[in-house]
C-alpha cells in the first residue's frame, strides 16, 4: 500500500466516533432491531429515516445507553465509542450520557431557572471551577444553541415559561454544556412550528462543526436538508445507509425507494 493510501485508511477510522456492530435489540420476546451494522462519522449530521415502529428510536436510544431504563429491553451486540464498548460493565452509563447526550421529541426543560437548566450538567460532571467559569459555561451553551440573545436578560426565570421553539433550545443548551462529542436528537422539531424548525435546523448544521449529531426524522425533507449520512430502518433492519444525496436520488435498496417515493410508510 502506498503512503497516500496508509494516510487514507488512518484518517478514515479516526473518523469513526461511533461504530456497531451485529447489534440486536429485544423487547421481552419481541425482536425489534436485527444485526444492525453501522459506522458515525465525527463532525457529521446522520439521519435516521423509516416507517413508524421499524426501529430507528430504539437504536438511537441504543448509542448512549437509555435502554437500560427499559425493563424489558434487552441490547446484544457491539458498540463502541471512540473504540471502547459502551456497553462494558466499567463503563458508568451518567459519564457516557455526558459524552453522548440526547435531545428529545417533547421538550424537557427541568422545573428550574433558564440558568439552572443549562448548569445543571456542568454542575453535577464537575465542568467548573467556580461561579464565573459556570457563567461563561452556561453563556457559551446557549449562544450555541441560538437562544441567548433572547433570554440573557431573563435567566433566573423558569425554563418552562418560554416558548415551545426555545424550550427546545433550551434542551440543546443543556446537552451542549456537558461538551458532549456526540448529540442524539428524536425528532427534536416534531413540536415546533416552521420558524422553530428552521431555527433548529440551522443550529443542527452548526453543531456538526463541533461533533457528531445523529437525528431521527419522520421528515425526509429535513433529512435531505441537515444530514451528510442517512440510514434507512425497515421492519428492524437497516436496509441501507450511505450519503444522503446518493440514499435520496439513487438508492440501492428497492424498500428505500418505495419509502422514499412514498409508496411505503
Ligand atoms: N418500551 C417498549 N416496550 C416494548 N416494545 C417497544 C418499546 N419501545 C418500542 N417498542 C417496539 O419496538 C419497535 C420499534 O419501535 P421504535 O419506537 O424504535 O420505532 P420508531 O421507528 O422509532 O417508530 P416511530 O417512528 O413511530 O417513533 C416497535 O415495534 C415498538 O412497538
Amino acid at each position: 500500500m502506498n503512503d497516500m493510501r496508509i494516510l487514507e485508511r488512518a484518517v478514515s477510522q479516526t473518523d469513526i466516533k461511533i461504530s456497531a456492530r451485529k447489534v440486536q435489540v429485544y423487547y421481552g420476546e419481541k425482536h425489534a432491531l436485527k444485526d444492525v451494522d453501522v459506522d458515525i462519522q465525527d463532525k457529521t449530521v446522520t439521519a435516521f429515516i423509516g416507517p413508524s415502529g421499524c426501529g430507528k428510536s430504539t437504536f438511537l436510544r441504543c448509542l448512549n445507553r437509555m435502554n437500560d431504563t427499559i425493563d424489558s429491553c434487552r441490547v446484544e451486540g457491539r458498540i463502541a465509542l471512540d473504540g471502547e464498548d459502551i456497553y462494558d460493565k466499567r463503563v458508568d452509563p451518567v459519564q457516557l450520557r455526558a459524552r453522548v447526550g440526547m435531545v428529545f421529541q417533547k421538550p424537557n426543560p427541568f422545573p428550574k431557572s433558564i440558568y439552572d437548566n443549562v448548569a445543571y450538567g456542568p454542575r453535577i460532571h464537575g465542568l467548573a471551577r467556580n461561579r464565573t467559569e459556570l457563567d461563561e459555561i452556561v453563556e457559551k451553551s446557549l449562544r450555541g444553541a441560538a437562544l441567548w440573545n433572547e433570554v440573557k436578560d431573563r435567566l433566573a426565570e423558569p425554563g418552562t415559561g418560554l416558548s415551545g421553539g426555545q424550550q427546545q433550545r433550551l434542551c440543546i443548551a443543556r446537552a451542549v454544556a456537558t461538551q458532549p462529542e456526540v448529540l442524539l436528537m428524536d425528532e427534536p422539531c416534531s413540536a415546533l412550528d416552521p420558524i422553530a424548525t428552521s431555527q433548529v435546523e440551522d443550529l443542527i448544521d452548526q453543531l456538526r462543526s463541533e461533533f457528531s449529531v445523529v437525528i431521527v426524522t419522520h421528515s425526509m425533507q429535513q433529512a435531505a436538508r441537515v444530514s451528510q449520512k442517512t440510514a434507512f430502518f425497515h421492519l428492524g433492519n437497516l436496509v441501507e445507509f450511505g450519503n444522503t444525496d446518493d440514499i435520496f436520488t439513487r438508492p440501492h435498496d428497492p424498500r428505500t425507494e418505495s419509502y422514499i417515493s412514498g409508496r411505503i410508510g
